[in-house]
C-alpha cells in the first residue's frame, strides 16, 4: 500500500497571511442588503411604518419569522478563544480571525448566512447565559474553538435550553470528518468496525467525541483504548481523570500510548505535534490507520510514516497533504440540511448519516471540477483518496440531503421536506447561480431527450462529458472518432464508455459519407470548392461531418471546440448550417453575478456591427433571453449615455435604436446608454424618461470587442460565472465550447445544445 508523502498544496507566508486580511475592507466579510435601499418607498417598507406589520404577524406566530426575516439562513459563530486551533487559549479577540473565516466558509460552501460572535469570558455559566438568549436572532449555533471540558457543559446546557441546533465543531464536525475517512479506511484495509483496535491519543474535545460516534457507529466500546497526556485512561485511574474521561476508561494492562499501540489497527490522533513515533507506529498491526489530526502540526508526519512503513494509510489534518481530515467538510452542508428541515437540534443519526454520505462520496468518480482544484490530479479511491476534498461541489447536495432526511426520520425536522429530488436541485442551485439557470434546461431535455453528437470524440473529457449526458438521462451521446482511439482513450483513462446511450461513429468508415459529401458539395461547389475537396472535410473534419449528421437528422445538435478556436470551428460549421430563415446568427453569453442573470450579446460572431446589425443582435438576443425564460429588458450600450458625450460610435447604437422602434420589437428596450445606468436603478433614476421598467438583464454591446472583454473581465475580476458564448440564430443547435473546455462545461453546451433542438 504505498502511497505518496510529497507535500502537494499551496503554502502561505505569513506575510502574504496578514495582507489577505487587510486588503481593502478589513476582515473576511461584510453585510449586504437583500432588498432595494433605494427610495423613500424602500425605507417605508424596510424600516418604519411598514416594518411594524411583520413584527406583528411574528408576535402572532412565532413561525413566520422564517418568512420575514433572515432568521432561518442565519447560524453564529461564537467562541470564547480558549482552545484556537492547536494555539491554544488566546482570547476572545484573537479567535475573531477564525471565526470570521468559519462565516465566510459556510456563505461560499453551502450559501448560510452567518456572524462570528466572540465572547469575552472563560467562564462557561457566563458564556452559557450570554449565548442562550439570542436564539431569535438564529436558525442554528455553531460553537467553535471552546476548550475541554467547559465545552461539553456550554454545548449540553445550551442544548437543553435552545430550541434551534447548537454544534460545536471541534467535536462533532471532527467527529463526523473522521468518521468518514475511517470508514472507507477499514474498508480499504477489510476490517470490520466491531474488531478493529482503536488507540485515540488526546481526550480533549476533539477526542471524546469522535470516539463517542466511533461506538454510536459500531466499534465496540472494549476496543477502544484513550490516552491523554497522562497515558492510558484506564478504569481505577485518578490523575487528571474528568466525567468525560471516566465515561471512556477501559479495563487494560496497557498503561502508555506505546503499550496501548502495540498490535492496534487505528491510531486516532487529537492531541499535539510529535506525540506518535516511529518506534509505535513499528508496533501497530498490518494496514495500520493512522489518522494524526494535530494542528497545525500532526502528531507525526507521512513522510516519517513512510520511511518505516509502506503499508499504512495515513490522513492529517492538512490541506497539503493527500487525504485532509477537516472539519470544513461537514459544518456547512450539515447546518444547510439541519436549516433546511428546521430541525431542533443535530442528533447522532443526522451525524452518522453526514459520515456516511460523505464516505461514499469519496468511492465515486471524481469529477473535472475537482481535478482542477488539485492541480488536475484526479484522485482515485484507495489509500491517498479516502475522503472528499473541500472544493468538490458534489458536496452541497450529498451531505445536506442525506441529514436533512436523518432528521426528518428520527423526529426532529420541524419543517419536513416532501421532494427529495427537488430539494436536491435546490442544493446544487445554492452552490452555483449558474446551476438554476441550466435547471430548467435540464429538466426540460430529460423530458425530450436527444442524440447530441460529440464531434471530439477521442478527447478525454469530452468523453466523460459523453458519459454524463447519458448518465444524467439527457438522451444519446455520439462519440466522433477513431473506435480503437476512442476505446483505448477511454481505458487509460478510466472511463466507462462501453454503455447505453453512447454510440461510435467513425467518419471515415461512415456508409453516409457519400450522401454528407454531395450535401455538402452542393453548397459549396460555387465557392471554390472541388468535390474531392468536400470529401476530404467529411472524412478527415469531424465539425463537417457532425455539421452534416444534424443538417441530414442523423442527430440533433453538435457541440464541439475543445481542439479548435472558436472562429474556426464557427466557419466549419457555417459551411454546413446556414442561419434559420429570418435570423441573425450572433453569439450570447449568460452572465451570473452577485444573484443576478444577465445575458449579454453579441460576443461571437460580428466584429463591428453597422446600425442594422446592432439592431438584429438586439431582436436575436430579446428571443434567447425569453427562451431561457426571462422576460427581456435591452439595454444599448455604449460609452454615452442619451446623447452624451457625442461621438460617432454612439451614433452609430443611436441609429440601432431609432431601426427598433420602426420595426415595433415587442420587447423593453432603450439606449444609447453606459452600462452603470443600465444596470443601476439609481443611476437610471437620472433619467426619468427612460423606457425600461427596471435594470437591464440583456446587454448589447455596441461591438464584439467591447463584448468580449468585458465579460472576460467580469469572469475573471469580478467572479462572476459565465456561459458561453452560446451561438444563437443558426437553423440547427450547435454549441462551440472554448478550447480546454472542462467534462462540466462540455455537458452544459451538449445540454443547451439539446434544448434548442426541442424548442
Ligand atoms: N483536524 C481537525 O479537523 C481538527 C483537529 N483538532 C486538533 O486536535 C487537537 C486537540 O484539540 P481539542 O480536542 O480541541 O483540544 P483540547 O484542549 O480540548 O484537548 C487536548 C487533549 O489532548 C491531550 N494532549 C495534549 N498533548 C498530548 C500529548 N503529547 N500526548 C497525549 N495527549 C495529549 C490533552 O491531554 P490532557 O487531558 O491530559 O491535558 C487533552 O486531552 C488540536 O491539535 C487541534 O488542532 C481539533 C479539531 C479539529
Ligand atoms: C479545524 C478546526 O476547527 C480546529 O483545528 O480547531
Ligand atoms: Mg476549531
Amino acid at each position: 500500500m504505498a502511497r505518496k508523502t510529497e507535500n502537494n498544496g499551496p503554502s502561505v507566508s505569513a506575510q502574504e497571511a496578514l495582507e489577505f486580511h487587510a486588503m481593502g475592507r478589513p476582515g473576511k466579510l461584510e453585510i449586504v442588503a437583500t432588498k432595494p435601499m433605494a427610495t423613500q418607498r424602500d425605507l417605508s417598507l424596510a424600516y418604519s411604518p411598514g416594518v411594524a406589520v411583520p413584527v406583528l404577524a411574528i408576535a402572532e406566530d412565532p413561525s413566520r419569522a422564517f418568512d420575514y426575516t433572515a432568521r432561518g439562513n442565519m447560524v453564529a459563530v461564537i467562541s470564547n478563544g480558549t482552545a484556537i486551533l492547536g494555539l491554544g487559549n488566546l482570547g476572545a479577540l484573537a479567535s475573531k480571525p477564525v471565526m470570521e473565516g468559519k462565516a465566510v466558509l459556510f456563505k461560499r460552501f453551502a450559501d448560510v448566512d452567518s456572524i462570528d460572535l466572540e465572547v469575552d469570558t472563560e467562564d462557561a455559566d457566563e458564556f452559557i447565559n450570554c449565548v442562550r438568549y439570542l436564539g431569535p436572532s438564529f436558525g442554528g449555533i455553531n460553537l467553535e474553538d471552546i476548550k475541554a471540558p467547559e465545552c461539553f457543559i456550554i454545548e449540553q446546557r445550551l442544548r437543553e435550553l435552545m430550541d434551534i441546533p447548537v454544534f460545536h465543531d471541534d467535536q462533532h464536525g471532527t467527529a463526523i470528518i473522521s468518521a468518514a475517512g475511517l470508514i472507507n479506511a477499514l474498508e480499504i484495509t477489510g476490517r470490520d468496525m466491531k474488531t478493529t483496535k482503536m488507540v485515540c491519543n488526546g481526550a480533549g474535545a476533539a477526542g471524546i467525541a469522535c470516539i463517542e460516534l466511533m461506538k454510536a457507529m459500531g466499534f465496540a466500546p472494549e476496543n477502544i483504548i484513550l490516552c491523554d497526556t497522562k497515558g492510558v485512561v484506564f478504569q481505577g485511574r485518578t490523575e487528571g481523570m474528568n466525567q468525560w474521561k471516566s465515561a471512556h476508561a477501559v479495563k487494560t494492562d496497557a498503561r502508555s500510548l506505546a503499550e496501548a499501540l502495540e498490535g492496534a489497527d487505528v491510531f486516532l490522533g487529537l492531541s499535539a505535534k510529535g506525540a506518535l513515533t516511529t518506534r509505535m507506529v513499528q508496533s501497530m498491526a498490518k494496514n495500520p490507520i493512522i489518522f494524526a489530526m494535530a494542528n497545525p502540526d500532526p502528531e507525526i508526519t507521512p513522510e516519517e510514516v513512510a520511511e518505516i512503513r509502506t503499508d499504512a494509510i495515513m490522513a492529517t489534518g492538512r490541506s497539503d497533504y493527500p487525504n485532509q481530515v477537516n472539519n470544513v467538510l461537514g459544518f456547512p452542508y450539515i447546518f444547510r440540511g439541519a436549516l433546511d428541515v428546521r430541525a431542533t437540534t443535530i442528533n447522532d443519526d443526522m451525524k452518522i448519516a453526514a459520515a456516511r454520505a460523505l464516505a461514499e462520496l469519496a468511492r465515486q468518480d471524481v469529477p473535472d471540477d475537482v481535478a482542477a482544484a488539485y492541480q488536475g490530479m484526479r484522485p482515485k479511491f484507495g489509500p491517498n483518496y479516502i475522503i472528499p476534498v473541500p472544493f468538490d461541489p458534489r458536496l452541497i447536495s450529498a451531505i445536506p440531503i442525506a441529514v436533512a432526511k436523518a432528521a426528518m426520520d428520527s423526529g426532529v425536522a420541524r419543517k419536513p421536506i416532501l421532494d427529495l429530488d427537488r430539494y436536491a436541485q435546490e442544493l446544487s442551485a445554492r452552490r452555483d447561480p449558474i446551476a438554476s439557470t441550466l435547471q430548467r434546461i435540464y429538466d426540460r431535455v430529460r423530458r425530450q431527450p436527444k442524440r447530441i453528437v460529440f464531434a471530439e470524440g477521442e478527447e478525454e473529457q469530452v468523453m466523460r462529458a459523453a458519459v454524463s449526458y447519458v448518465n444524467q438521462r439527457l438522451g444519446t451521446a455520439i462519440l466522433l472518432g477513431r473506435d480503437d482511439v476512442i476505446k483505448e482513450n477511454a481505458r487509460n483513462a478510466g472511463i466507462e464508455i462501453d454503455r447505453q446511450g453512447i454510440e461510435i461513429i467513425n467518419a471515415r468508415l461512415s456508409r453516409r459519407n457519400g450522401v454528407y459529401t454531395d450535401y455538402l458539395y452542393e453548397r459549396m461547389q460555387r465557392k471554390g470548392f472541388l468535390f474531392r475537396d468536400c470529401q476530404r472535410l467529411i472524412n478527415n473534419d469531424r465539425n463537417h461531418f457532425a455539421a452534416c449528421m444534424v443538417a441530414l437528422g442523423d442527430a440533433d445538435g453538435i457541440v464541439t471546440g475543445v481542439t479548435r478556436n472558436y472562429s474556426t470551428a464557427l466557419d466549419d460549421i457555417r459551411r454546413v448550417i446556414d442561419a434559420k430563415p429570418g435570423h441573425r446568427v450572433i453569439g450570447a453569453s449568460i452572465v451570473l453575478a452577485r444573484g443576478r442573470t444577465v445575458i449579454v450579446a453579441d460576443t461571437a460572431v460580428h466584429d463591428m456591427p453597422n446600425a442594422e446589425q446592432i439592431a438584429d443582435i438586439a431582436e436575436e438576443a430579446a428571443g434567447f433571453a425569453r427562451r431561457m425564460g426571462y422576460e427581456p429588458r435591452l439595454a444599448m450600450l455604449a460609452y454615452s449615455t442619451f446623447g452624451h458625450p457625442q461621438g460617432e460610435r454612439s451614433e452609430r447604437v443611436q441609429e440601432a435604436v431609432r431601426i427598433l422602434d420602426k420595426r415595433r420589437v415587442d420587447f423593453e428596450y432603450d439606449g444609447e446608454m453606459a452600462a452603470d445606468v443600465a444596470l443601476n436603478a439609481r443611476a437610471m433614476a437620472q433619467y426619468p424618461f427612460i423606457r425600461l421598467t427596471g435594470p437591464a438583464n440583456v446587454l448589447i454591446m455596441p461591438a464584439f470587442h467591447s463584448a468580449s472583454i468585458s465579460t472576460k473581465m467580469l469572469q475573471e475580476l469580478g467572479g462572476s460565472t459565465v456561459i458561453g458564448p452560446l451561438l444563437v440564430g443558426l437553423n440547427k443547435p450547435v454549441q462551440i465550447v472554448s478550447l480546454n473546455a472542462k467534462d462540466s462545461d462540455i455537458v452544459n453546451m451538449a445540454a443547451i445544445a439539446a434544448y434548442s433542438a426541442g424548442a
